[in-house]
């Protein structure tokens, strides 16, 4: 039987916790090059939550996003300087912080734990049970009834195994958009991360895959933590706990979803939300 570490049990309870941070990200600053496209943020990321990041085209949400998984790595020219890093649990075994910048960081590693999901569904040019089993058999010994299972319950938990379970060998660009999203989102899950970064995860699908895959996320935060990049609003505040909402690379406010949408304290935030702008 193989364990996949999910971070939680399933009963999402802990929804109705406490915030515990996750993600710590303090004055943090990153540039392409000589242009500083974020300045000085300052955000917590609490743990089995669905964060959302708003804001106009060029604010610096994606990447945000993709410095949490070092994405930028293989940018030239982007640099990063300020804290951000996962915090360790004060419980057994004792936790410690990753910090993330460190370059000395093993990012494999770091990308098991915190997986990404694009705007546009990629799945490999291979079968829907290969693309799921692709992460597992580079980072786990499993034997094949341990991979089958654990193939299952990756595509179960993204809610397509019972649009798949007749055709696992069959090519996954064959599925509708939406099928390959889920399917991108299980790949992911199979490797037991404890992140989801999802880069506008909608903006390629039809309004009934978007429901599908909005269903999913809300079902999933009892398990994972959630960052969402999305440029709908009604998305955002359907499916978030917590939003963040930049401006010009600047993170002008954050807080509850609830509290950003009925009564943000900026009115930049009030502007954008009630799609004055952007
Ligand atoms: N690879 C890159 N090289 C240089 N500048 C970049 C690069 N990627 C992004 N930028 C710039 O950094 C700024 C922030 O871009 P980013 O993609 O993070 O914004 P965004 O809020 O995600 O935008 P969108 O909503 O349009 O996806 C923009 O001014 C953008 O032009």
């Amino acid at each position: 039987m193989v364990t996949v570490s999910t971070a939680n049990t399933d009963n999402g309870e802990q929804n109705a916790q406490p915030d515990r941070t996750l993600i710590q990200i303090d004055d943090f600053n990153a540039w392409y090059g000589d242009f500083q496209a974020l300045h000085g943020l300052s955000l917590q990321i609490p743990r089995y939550k669905v964060t959302a990041f708003i804001g106009p085209s060029g604010c610096g949400k994606s990447t945000l996003l993709k410095w949490i998984n070092r994405m930028n790595d293989i940018i030239p020219g982007a640099h990063a300087k300020g804290e951000l890093k996962i915090c360790g649990e004060a419980e057994t075994p004792p936790g410690r912080d990753t910090n993330i910048l460190d370059p000395a960081l093993d990012v494999v590693r770091l990308r098991r734990k915190i997986g990404i999901v694009f705007q546009k569904p990629n799945p490999f040019p291979k079968s829907i049970y290969d693309n799921v089993a692709f992460g597992p058999r580079l980072h786990m010994k499993t034997t094949k009834a341990e991979l089958d299972e654990l193939v299952e319950w990756s595509l179960r938990k993204a809610a397509v195994w019972e649009e798949v379970k007749d055709r696992l060998h069959g090519p996954a660009l064959g599925l509708s958009g939406g099928q390959q999203q889920r399917l991108c989102i299980a790949r992911a899950i199979a490797v037991g991360p404890e992140v989801l970064l999802m880069d506008e995860p909608c903006s390629a699908l039809d309004p009934a895959s978007t429901l599908a895959i909005e269903d999913l996320i809300f079902e999933l935060r009892s398990q994972y933590t959630i960052v969402i990049v999305t440029h709908n609003m009604q998305q955002a505040s359907r499916c978030s706990d917590k939003t963040a909402f930049f401006f010009e690379g600047r993170l002008i406010e954050s807080g509850d979803t609830e509290r950003i949408f009925t009564k943000p304290e900026q009115k930049q935030t009030d502007d954008y939300v009630r799609g004055k702008f952007g």
